[in-house]
């Protein structure tokens, strides 16, 4: 079998493959911590929640294959898999606003087990600044730059209300960020070559009310209603129920 780099397997792994690589991560964990050396497609799949003919397609793309008869080698398709989606680094991250959300970000234990260090705080209020959370300072938003380049910040995080995301965007950027993840209601518009990831959990639960409704509309053997200003906003229902990026 021949192996590809990360290098050369990112540029052609589609993205909603990309997406699903974390969630197979995750349930690979959970089995090399219950001492499963090997596993079938079909194990993996089912504690991934996709169907396995998707994941035996997701997993050919990182050049693996299982071997018949036996199946995947647990630790080691975890390896593949973290080395691909870079988690085998470490990734110095800052969380630009530390309101509710900014706090409960920081103290978020998840990031570090995941290979994401969160090396700053930033925030515009004086009065947050003679605050620590999780250990670490909140500082004045204007020591971004200094902070990114002395740190080799690679990722920012906007946790600030969504009139303030895309000054906090384009400062990110200058300081040579190229990698966001936007948790404020605001589309932000980026130079090519950053990646902009946006969370948006109402998003989220108007799809679930979308589909709450027609569930609740055949159930009635009526026809279902449209709901307006539900769209594609970074996160579609898949058919089996996981909420994963467009393709
Ligand atoms: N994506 C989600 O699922 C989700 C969930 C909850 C909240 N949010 C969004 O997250 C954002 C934060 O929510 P919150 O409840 O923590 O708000 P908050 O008001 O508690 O905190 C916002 C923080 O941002 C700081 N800030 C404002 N302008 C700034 C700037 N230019 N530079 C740096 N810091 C700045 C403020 O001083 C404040 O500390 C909002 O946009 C909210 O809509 C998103």
């Amino acid at each position: 079998m021949t192996e590809r780099t990360p290098t050369e397997a990112a540029r052609d792994i589609p993205e909603a493959t990309v997406a699903r690589l974390p969630v197979y991560l995750r349930a690979l964990t959970s089995l090399a911590e219950s001492g499963t050396p090997t596993c079938s497609s079909e194990e993996l799949a089912s504690a991934a929640g996709v169907n396995s003919a998707k994941l035996r397609k997701d997993l050919s793309y990182l050049g693996s294959y299982g071997t018949r008869g036996v199946g995947y080698d647990v630790e080691y398709l975890r390896y593949q898999i973290a080395r691909e989606i870079g988690v085998t680094h470490d990734w110095p991250v800052v969380i630009v606003g530390i309101g509710n959300l900014g706090h409960a970000l920081a103290n978020f234990s998840g990031f570090r087990s995941r290979g994401f260090r969160v090396v700053a705080l930033l925030d515009a209020d004086p009065g947050r600044h003679r605050e620590q959370v999780a250990g670490i300072d909140v500082r004045p938003f204007s020591d971004l730059a200094s902070i990114v380049e002395e740190q080799g910040v690679a990722i920012g995080v906007i946790s600030t209300p969504a009139h303030a995301a895309q000054d906090v965007a384009d400062a990110m950027v200058a300081a040579g960020i190229s990698s966001i993840l936007n948790f404020a209601p605001q589309v932000l518009a980026v130079p090519e070559g950053v990646d902009v990831r946006k969370v948006d959990l109402s998003i989220e639960l108007q799809i679930l009310a979308y589909h709450q409704q027609r569930k609740s509309s055949s159930a009635a053997g009526q026809e279902p209603v449209a709901l307006d200003g539900v769209g594609d906003a970074g996160g579609l229902g898949d058919l089996d129920g996981r909420v994963e990026a467009p393709a």
